[in-house]
């Protein structure tokens, strides 16, 4: 029979593989840390790039496309940027038999590929603001041991990189993809998550600052970076040069963001984290697991649950024909319903194959996640009503075929919004308040999102993840939210004792 194996509170990483191949999302490749993206998956990444486009169109920002390859000069550009990425750079070292007099690096992100060119286009003030996106795949190939939990070694994402004449300009452009992040993550996957700033220690070592959007696991207790809008600085001016002549003649150096989110999901979920690189947190910028968070918070022991806002097939229309009744009847109202929502705006299909029984078909289409069944068979003809089953909630309710496409419509908005209501309850019952070291590691032992005042001093930061190492992996700090709680005077700092600057969100995070 149909339906998964594993349940999601019991063996969170089967569990959730199990949900993506049977859900039809994801298909495992041959080569490790590679996986297909199923057309099932596809649509929720259009979905959103269609919105994410569309927004930062409005913001002026033009879409490229830089090649594939780098040079090995290029990428090497400024050693310090580059040299804890080294290992996980993919080269080209030949092509047929003939090895190539220079390897070429494949991508890991465009920075160095694109700004030797921000350096020649960007003479003036008029050429700036520059404000470029990409649409790509990019490669790492990471090591993470033990081997079972691997990170994907290609992922599609966006890549924005502006250029601005003032820091203002900038700070700006950085808070304003973070809002399409937010919206992304929120309206779009019904995920709540939490705007903030990385810390010192977490954030792009090659930037200035580093903003997220941070979403939460209830089931294991990790948080995940969802996506991230770095403002540079002028760091990269200086290491590329990219410079201006302003106004009165004076040559500055530009101001850059750069921000991105990903496919990037991981595969083999283990419950237990352990890498031998000890700054790994450190490398992880721009990855966002997109896919895999709405998996992982919305699905159930039945399989994916979709929201509606992403789902490829919204209504799945299914016959229910019974032995005497007028079967080509009923499978016509299938279809015409089908029409009528389509026609609405709706994506909705029939499932009409007569080789699976309709109970076949509820699991087939609940494992895949479709947010609404539509049920017809004799006494829905007879009643000129249609039966609807919600994916989210399991209730069923009868309506007539007289406004139809009105309710459905409302029941999809109703059950995007339980989505997010749900997800924002289990999240937010997820947070606990710590102010002293105890509290802190009962939280964690807890899996909790845990809040806590801190002194914001990285040693204490790096002191917090050498205390917590463990079979869990350690705990780390995932964002200052830009929403800070009153800070008490006295306040001190749960890890050092000293007095607390700010209020800091920690947990474990994959
Ligand atoms: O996170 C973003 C947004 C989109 C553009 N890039 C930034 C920072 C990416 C940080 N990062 C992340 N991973 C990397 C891996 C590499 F192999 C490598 F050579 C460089 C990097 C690297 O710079
Ligand atoms: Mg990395």
């Amino acid at each position: 029979g149909l339906g998964l194996t594993h349940k999601k509170n019991e063996n969170f990483g089967e569990w959730y593989t199990e949900a993506v191949v049977s859900g039809e999302m994801i298909e495992y490749y041959d080569i490790s840390g590679c996986y297909i993206l199923r057309p099932w998956t596809m649509t929720i990444w259009e979905i959103m790039h269609d919105f994410f486009d569309a927004e930062i169109k409005k913001m002026k920002i033009k879409n490229c496309y830089f090649p594939v390859f780098v040079s090995p000069g290029a990428l090497e550009k400024e050693k310090d940027h580059i040299e804890g990425f080294a290992p996980e750079v993919a080269w080209v070292t030949k092509s047929g038999n003939t090895e190539l007099e220079v390897p070429i690096a494949i991508r890991p992100t465009s920075e160095t590929v694109m700004y030797p060119y921000y350096q020649k286009w960007i003479r003036g003030h008029r050429d700036l603001p520059l404000k470029l996106n990409q649409w790509c795949n990019v490669v790492r190939w990471e090591f993470s041991n033990p081997t079972p939990f691997i990170r994907s070694r290609e992922f599609l994402w966006q890549e924005g990189h502006t250029a601005f004449a003032t820091k203002e300009e900038a700070d700006e452009e950085v808070l304003q993809i973070l809002e399409l992040y937010r919206r992304i993550y929120e309206e779009f996957l019904a995920i709540p998550v939490v705007k903030g700033k990385k810390s010192e220690r977490e954030k792009f070592a090659g930037g200035l600052y580093t903003t997220s959007v941070e979403a939460f696991i209830p089931n294991t207790g990790r948080g995940v970076q969802g996506a991230t809008s770095h403002c540079l600085g002028q760091n990269f001016a200086k290491m590329f040069d990219i410079r201006f002549e302003n106004e009165i003649g004076e040559r500055g150096m530009v101001w850059q963001n750069s921000w991105a989110y990903s496919t990037r999901t991981r595969h083999k979920h283990m419950l237990t984290l352990v890498t031998s690189n000890p700054n790994a947190s450190r490398l992880d910028q721009g990855d966002a697991e997109i896919i895999g968070v709405m998996v992982m918070v919305h699905g159930d022991n039945k399989g994916l649950v979709l929201p509606p806002k992403v789902a490829s097939i919204q209504v799945i229309v299914v016959p229910v024909p019974y032995k005497d009744a007028d079967t080509q009847a009923i499978f016509d109202a299938c279809s015409e319903t089908v029409r009528m929502l389509t026609e609405a705006g709706l994506r909705a299909e029939e499932d009409l194959r007569d080789n699976y029984s309709p109970g076949w078909k509820y699991s087939h289409w609940e494992m895949k996640g479709v947010p609404l069944r539509i049920e017809i068979g004799p006494k829905e003809m007879a009643n000129k009503q249609v039966r609807l089953v919600r994916r989210d909630n399991s209730s069923k309710m009868d309506i007539p075929t007289s406004n139809l496409v009105e309710q459905v419509k409302d029941v999809l908005d109703k059950i995007q919004k339980n989505l997010f209501d749900v997800a924002t309850q289990k999240r937010d019952a997820s947070v606990k308040v710590a102010e002293t070291w105890e509290e802190f590691t009962l939280a964690l032992n807890e899996k909790k999102l845990i809040l806590a005042p801190w002194c914001d001093e990285m040693e204490v930061e790096e002191d917090v993840k050498k205390r917590t190492k463990g079979e869990m992996g350690a705990a780390k700090s995932l964002c200052t939210p830009f929403d800070q709680p009153e800070l008490p005077t006295g306040q001190l700092c749960f890890a050092s004792g000293k007095p607390a600057r700010k209020w800091t969100y920690w947990g474990r995070s994959y």
